[in-house]
């Protein structure tokens, strides 16, 4: 895997990712500009029409001009609260719609990475990456451009209709803008740190509960539940001083705002004040200084705040942009197709390593017929599950070549592959779903005829039938319904509903009852016909079945042959095996 060296964020970096998943919207951002004038230049009137009225009823006019003052101001602001309204609807639109071609751009592109980035990353670091970065975005792509342009545009509008009064008044307020702006940055530099810790104890405080959570049971298995709860006071305790301390600073920073703002309107009450006994301004003029100094400090926190987003949207951008840096190593092929049926399998002088340094496989050779079976046994990390990887090309061997039905498999499309090949591990997954979608894997191509023909087949007809809503049943993640036997027999179903030309068995090294052993038998039976097969053997009932046997050995391939050939040599490793008994030596 190949991760691109990571830069930091210039504007063009911003632009592109702008142009590529704002830029279809351009026609709803056109219309949230206009929204956004629209709602500025109501927000400057309203206070002209107060100072009007004000100075009218002073002046001692007649009704009329008052009540059309009056219709006007509610009129406005009621538009006012429309336009706020529409705005908000429209920004969510394009935050959503655009975040979420983000959200699955990136899962796409998590998904088509390669086995190595998977292991090396846990599903909660994807999870915040896909979704909690992506969120994090949201703003930046559905207001924070426009708003901060808008609340930018609202405080030179704010002064320059001040510097229009009267310019103490508005040379007063420009200075005040600036020493606002620099007092509320001056305190955040020390609340924010404290903030960032509050956060940081938070993430591994939820992180430490979720992974005591689902490793519950071997918690209590291990009476480690008094560990666990001395750990978890420990970190609580912890958290106390970090959390008065962010609340002190949330509290001076509010504070701070408080003061500055509360400066602003002394300052302007001060300025309005000598204009008015100078006879500068009327009283309407004097309010009208007041409601616009109250408005600037809408604007003021609005871009600190927008700043705080903007740094946040930075820190998300990087990250997303090093995901999508990271190259998966395992690329599609030219698209060579795969033959139909059961498929050859060889495998010549392939040699691979999981890190590059001890290889794993040695040499390994395979020579497999269609539609036999291979028997693959070996002690545990002997490298049996590793074949099977490089199979299905979840890793590339280092040297060597792996065929399919003789076409190397790196010519085809890890599509075609997978088509072609199936594999059913132990660890068999069932999602919460209906038994349908944990089936098809919401492949809406297989009807539901073909799901119940494949279930009694393979002996699920009478637990089908006791299936209160059909195929529409809810399975539980993890399949606690279902006991181990019908878990694997539904993996099974999964495989004959794809038809696959070569099916890769991990068989269940546990004991099963002898009922359902015998209903996994029969259904081992029908996976194999018409189909290759190479089984990871742990019984000897299932070794029976094999055309073919291959032991490895750390890795080496260290006997291989027909079966009945090997079991009739009594220097055989296999015929050894045989007499010891299988389980007994292989797990
Ligand atoms: N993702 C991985 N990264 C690094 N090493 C790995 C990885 N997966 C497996 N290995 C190592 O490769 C070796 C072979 O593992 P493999 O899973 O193929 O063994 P196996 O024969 O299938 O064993 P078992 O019967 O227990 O499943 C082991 O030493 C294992 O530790």
């Amino acid at each position: 895997m190949k991760v691109k060296p990571k830069k930091s964020n210039s504007m063009g970096q911003y632009a592109e990712l702008l142009s590529r998943y704002l830029f279809p919207q351009k026609g709803t951002l056109v219309l949230l500009t206009l929204l956004l004038f629209a709602s500025i230049g109501l927000q400057l009137v309203n206070p002209q029409i107060i100072r009007y009225f004000i100075d009218q009823a002073q002046a001692g006019s007649a009704m009329q001009p008052l009540i059309t003052a009056a219709i006007f101001f509610i009129g406005f602001s009621l538009v006012q609260q429309l336009v706020s309204v529409i705005a908000t609807y429209y920004s969510e639109n394009v935050a959503w719609k655009t975040t979420n071609k983000l959200r699955v751009d990136l899962a796409a592109h998590c998904l088509s990475l390669d086995m190595s980035f998977h292991k090396s990353h846990t599903s909660g670091s994807l999870i915040e990456r896909v979704d909690g970065d992506v969120n994090a975005l949201a703003n930046f792509f559905s207001s924070m451009i426009i708003h901060l342009f808008g609340n930018l545009l609202l405080m030179a509008g704010i002064i320059v209709l001040l510097f229009r009064e009267n310019w103490i008044i508005g040379a007063g307020m420009a200075f005040f803008v600036v020493f606002a702006v620099f007092m509320i940055q001056w305190i955040r530099k020390f609340a924010v740190p404290v903030w960032a810790g509050w956060r940081q104890a938070n993430a591994e405080f939820y992180g430490f509960i979720g992974e005591h959570l689902e490793g519950t049971e071997d918690i209590r298995a291990n009476g480690a539940v008094g560990f666990v709860m001395n750990r978890f006071y420990t970190m609580l305790r912890k958290m106390l001083p970090l959390r008065v301390k962010a609340f002190l600073g949330f509290c001076a920073m509010w504070n701070m705002s408080i003061f500055v703002f509360a400066l602003g309107n002394a300052m302007a009450f001060g300025i309005s004040a000598y204009l008015w006994y100078s006879q500068n301004i009327s009283l309407g003029t004097v309010y009208l200084i007041f409601f616009y100094t109250e408005l600037l400090a809408k604007p003021i926190e609005k871009i600190r705040t927008q700043m705080e987003d903007l740094q946040k949207a930075d820190a998300s951008i990087s990250r997303i942009r090093e995901l999508f840096a990271t190259q998966s190593e395992i690329k599609d092929g030219p698209g060579v197709l795969l033959p139909k049926g059961p498929l050859s399998v060889e495998f010549r002088d392939v040699t691979f390593s999981y890190d590059g340094d001890q290889p794993t496989l040695k040499g390994v050779e395979l020579n497999l017929k269609p539609g036999e079976v291979l028997g693959l046994l070996g002690r545990t990390g002997s490298g049996k599950s590793t074949m099977a990887r490089l199979l299905l090309r979840f890793y590339d061997p280092q040297s060597g070549m792996i065929a399919l039905g003789g076409t190397d498999i790196r010519n085809c499309t890890l599509a075609e592959l997978r088509k072609h090949v199936a594999l059913v591990t132990q660890n068999i997954e069932i999602m919460q779903g209906t038994i349908r979608d944990n089936l098809t894997f919401y492949d809406h191509a297989i009807t539901d005829k073909e799901i119940v023909d494949v279930l009694t087949e393979l002996g699920l007809g009478s637990w089908y039938e006791s299936m209160p809503e059909g195929l529409d049943t809810m399975l539980a993640s993890g399949g606690g319904s279902l006991s181990a036997g019908e878990a694997q027999l539904l993996a099974f179903a999964r495989v004959f509903l794809t038809k696959p030309g070569l099916v890769i068995m991990d068989e269940a090294s546990s004991r099963l009852d002898p009922l359902t052993e015998q209903r996994i038998e029969k259904a081992v039976s029908k996976l194999l016909t018409e189909r290759s097969c190479i089984m990871i053997a742990h019984r000897l009932a299932t070794v029976q079945r094999a055309d073919h046997i291959l032991i490895l050995d750390n890795g080496h391939v260290m006997e291989t042959g027909r079966r009945e050939q090997l079991a009739a040599d009594p220097n055989s490793r296999f015929s050894q095996l045989l007499a010891t008994g299988l389980e007994e030596v292989l797990v």
